[in-house]
């Protein structure tokens, strides 16, 4: 069995999701549960490109330890330089520096020669290899370059010193034959490629990019980058957890591994869609809602005689509770902090407490508490900001002929009770004009999205949304049984964001500071 190294770049590529905009607190909360599910190397930024990433990259690298912690940088030496700067106190650092090669990007986007293209890798490469002890060159848009140009590319990038090269299908544009063809060609023409690691790096704009990536390790691909969800860009990245599968499950056909711990998915897949708010489609492969559920009598009943019927990778195998419904109103705090370690959440003094009253109110809104209901409000409680607005009460007028009205009832960290109300659009809108009010911040609503939890009319519902304030965009997530609740939580959970955030000017400032300085 070849084991193939797992490159996630969730932090990266797919933050570069339209929309997504991960906080310093949240990145470093995925990078820790992707160092628990055992990937390789964790692309935590592009430290280059602003205070915040540069930020996160090095908090990213100051807490991870037992995988590599890379950045992004473009080819050229203010970026390294950041890079570096950044990933100095990682354990295992390593740079991700790229120049795109295709003849639509070298005429359009850079302007550059085939000539200039070769010098700049040379000389980027040998400049980030005096500096890190690791270096990845990507061509990007390689599958759209001309093969003996990126064979010439690849050649110089290995003499310059890159200890990895990693073929982006930057478009998605490939077929699994066409791609896979590179690595054979790599393999084949270029001197000293047997020294180097070679990596895939797949999107998914044709619904290719698992076949691709696939495609990439049955012709010699040691490493593959991925994200967790498949999120990314436009149609987004390969996701992780369905290349994982794919090898685990046809390991007769593939003949490779990976380390992951695989049954940390499940958990690594509602965290990341949480923080990012980007909601797992029900159908979608391995993490979906849906992955596991037999709707029709026939498949039920091949199920109930013998799984493999129709199950082709246990739920258990990618961290999914077999037996959801596992606490109730009765329990006590013994049996729900042990329930919450087998969950993989060590929650003690305050926390705890905090979580269990929540649990045990939720115990009396909803008949039964399932796993899902548990981890979103240990989820919550664990990304929560420091409390300065916080919900007293709210009540809502509401009438087809009518004007909806909301009243809200918000203490603040100093103790003060502050009351409005307000009328809107809708139930909604009522309530953040309320809660504008109330807090007396101003903010443009930028995203507001819903889901459910968990089944059935008392589900938990959960509310995501994303405020502006100025240039400053936050985050806010809400969960409740009652989604206009959960509406009102979330959005305070935002203006905490945002205060939280104004007052932390010094870290900003700090982190401002080195990358001018880099
Ligand atoms: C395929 C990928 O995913 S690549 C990664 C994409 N990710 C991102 O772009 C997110 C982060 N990016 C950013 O924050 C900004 O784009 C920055 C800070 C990097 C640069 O911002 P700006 O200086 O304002 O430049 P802008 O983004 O408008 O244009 C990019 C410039 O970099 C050049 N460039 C693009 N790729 C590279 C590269 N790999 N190496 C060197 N230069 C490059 C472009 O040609 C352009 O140069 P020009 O200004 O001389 O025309
Ligand atoms: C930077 C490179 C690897 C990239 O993200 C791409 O080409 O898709």
């Amino acid at each position: 069995m070849r084991k193939i190294l797992v490159f996630d770049t969730t932090l990266r590529d797919g933050e570069q999701s339209p929309g997504v905009n991960l906080s310093i607190e949240e990145k470093v909360e995925i990078a820790l549960q992707l160092e628990r599910l055992g990937v390789d190397l964790i692309e935590a930024g592009f430290a280059a490109s602003s205070p915040g990433d540069f930020a996160a990259v090095k908090a990213v690298a100051e807490r991870i330890k037992d995988a590599r912690v890379v950045s992004l940088a473009r080819a050229v030496e203010a970026d390294i330089d950041a890079a570096w700067e950044a990933l100095r106190g990682a354990a295992q650092p390593c740079l991700h520096t790229f120049l795109a090669t295709s003849p639509i990007h070298r005429q359009y986007k850079l302007r550059m020669s085939k000539e200039e293209v070769l010098a700049r890798v040379e000389a980027m490469v040998r400049y980030a290899a005096a500096k890190f002890p690791e270096v990845e060159f990507s061509p990007e848009d390689a599958g759209r370059t001309e093969h003996d140009f990126l064979v010439e590319v690849v050649t110089v990038a290995v003499r310059a010193g890159a200890t990895t090269i990693n073929i982006p299908d930057t478009v998605g544009y490939l077929t699994p034959e066409e791609y896979g063809y590179l690595f054979r060609l790599l393999r084949e023409k270029v001197p000293g490629i047997e020294k180097v690691r070679l990596s895939a790096h797949c999107h998914d704009d044709l619904g290719l990019a698992t076949a691709n990536t696939l495609a990439a390790i049955q012709n010699g691909a040691d490493q593959f980058e991925g994200t967790i969800n498949g999120i990314g860009e436009r149609a987004g990245n390969v996701a992780i957890e369905e290349v994982a599968l794919a090898l685990e499950t046809r390991k007769g056909v593939y003949q490779a591994t990976t380390g992951l711990k695989l049954t940390e998915i499940a958990r690594t897949s509602r965290l990341v869609s949480r923080l990012t708010g980007m909601i797992v489609p029900p159908n979608k492969a391995i993490v979906g809602a849906n992955a596991f559920a037999h709707e029709s009598g026939i498949h039920q009943d091949g199920v109930l005689k013998e799984a493999s019927t129709y199950e082709i990778i246990r739920p258990e195998t990618v961290g999914f509770a077999s037996n959801r419904l596992v606490l109730g109103k009765h329990s006590g705090r013994h049996a729900f902090r042990e329930h919450l370690r087998a969950l993989g959440y060590n929650l003690e003094g305050e926390q705890l407490d905090a979580v269990f009253r929540q649990f045990k109110e939720l115990c009396d809104r909803k008949k039964q508490v399932t796993d899902d209901d548990i981890l979103a409000l240990v989820e919550q409680r664990l990304a929560h900001p420091p409390e300065h607005f916080a919900l007293e009460g709210l009540q809502l007028t509401y009438g087809s002929a009518f004007v909806p009205t909301a009243t809200v009832r918000v203490r603040t960290a100093d103790g003060a009770v502050r009351e409005e109300a307000a009328c809107g659009n809708g139930s909604v809108d009522a309530i953040y004009k309320a809660l504008d009010r109330a807090t007396g911040e101003a903010v443009e609503l930028v995203d507001y999205k819903i889901a459910s939890v968990t089944d059935g009319a008392d589900a938990l519902g959960e509310v995501f949304v994303r405020l502006r304030q100025g240039d400053v965009t936050v985050q806010g997530r809400g969960v409740s049984t009652d989604v206009l609740e959960a509406s009102a939580k979330a959005y305070l959970n935002a203006l905490n964001r945002l205060v939280a955030r104004r007052t932390a000017p010094a870290r900003e400032a700090a982190a401002l500071e080195v990358t001018r300085r880099a």
